[in-house]
């Protein structure tokens, strides 16, 4: 069952996402980049509203592959409170040893590998991320003002990478600017989410989210019925 993942940057956009049933609640600041981080407090404001209605996840931040300095922001950002932590790999060149080098924070937290459609094929990582105890795997996209996820791999691609991170224990997401009409396409590939951000939003994605667009979202997506009954209000925008 593929869920929705909805990348959020406050409390009030967390409700529109919990109103909308979204499977994955993911803390990001869409105008600091890809994976760009909202501060502990602003993570912490909203892990305590969400109150383990939906898993939680946050960003880091577009870092480079530096071990020391992505070591010390997981660390940060789990002491928040969160489910998941994405982290990006956004070079080919020292990805590999990052990748070793975070074992450890494996072992004390769920983090998600982010790799990029527009950087370099990430498949041959997948086993190792599969090693090194990594919870999941994501492909999205880096640039956000060109092309989208499904301009840049074929839905061939896409199920390669979706079937090999699966057949490996690796959840599996897809993002990188999604539209409505790329979820029929991309339901098939059988990820276990779709990412979306700039599709939730009134213009753009630094813009804020839409209750409608969000539940047009929803609309196609299939709800888990397995989860949770939420009870979450709208809350007016300051
Ligand atoms: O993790 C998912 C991303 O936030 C997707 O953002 P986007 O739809 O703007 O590419």
């Amino acid at each position: 069952m593929t869920g929705l993942l909805a990348s959020i940057c406050s409390v009030e956009e967390a409700a529109i996402a919990l109103h909308a049933y979204a499977d994955i609640i993911d803390c990001k600041d869409p105008t600091r980049g890809a994976l760009g981080a909202l501060s502990r407090e602003q993570i912490a404001n909203i892990v305590d509203y969400v109150d383990g209605k939906r898993p939680v996840s946050a960003t880091i931040g577009d870092l480079p592959a530096d071990p020391d300095r992505i070591r010390m922001a997981v660390r940060n950002t789990a002491s928040c409170g969160v489910d998941y932590i994405k982290l990006g790999l956004f070079e080919e060149q020292g990805a590999a040893d990052c990748i070793q080098a975070l074992e450890e924070e494996c072992a004390n937290h769920r983090l998600i590998a982010v790799c990029f459609a527009d950087r370099f094929n990430p498949l041959a990582l997948l086993p190792l991320l599969s090693v090194y105890g990594f919870h999941g795997v994501m492909i999205d996209t880096a640039d956000k003002h060109r092309g989208r996820l499904t301009d840049l791999w074929s839905p061939a691609r896409l199920a390669r990478f979706v079937d090999q991170a699966q057949r490996l224990g690796l959840i599996c997401g897809l993002a990188g600017r999604l539209t409505l009409a790329d979820i029929p396409t991309l339901l098939p590939l059988g990820a276990d989410y779709l990412g979306f951000r700039s599709a939730l939003c009134v213009s753009g994605r630094s813009s804020r989210v839409d209750h409608g667009a969000m539940m047009r979202v929803r609309d196609v997506l299939p709800l888990n019925l397995d989860a949770p009954v939420i009870s979450a209000p709208l809350l007016a925008v300051h």
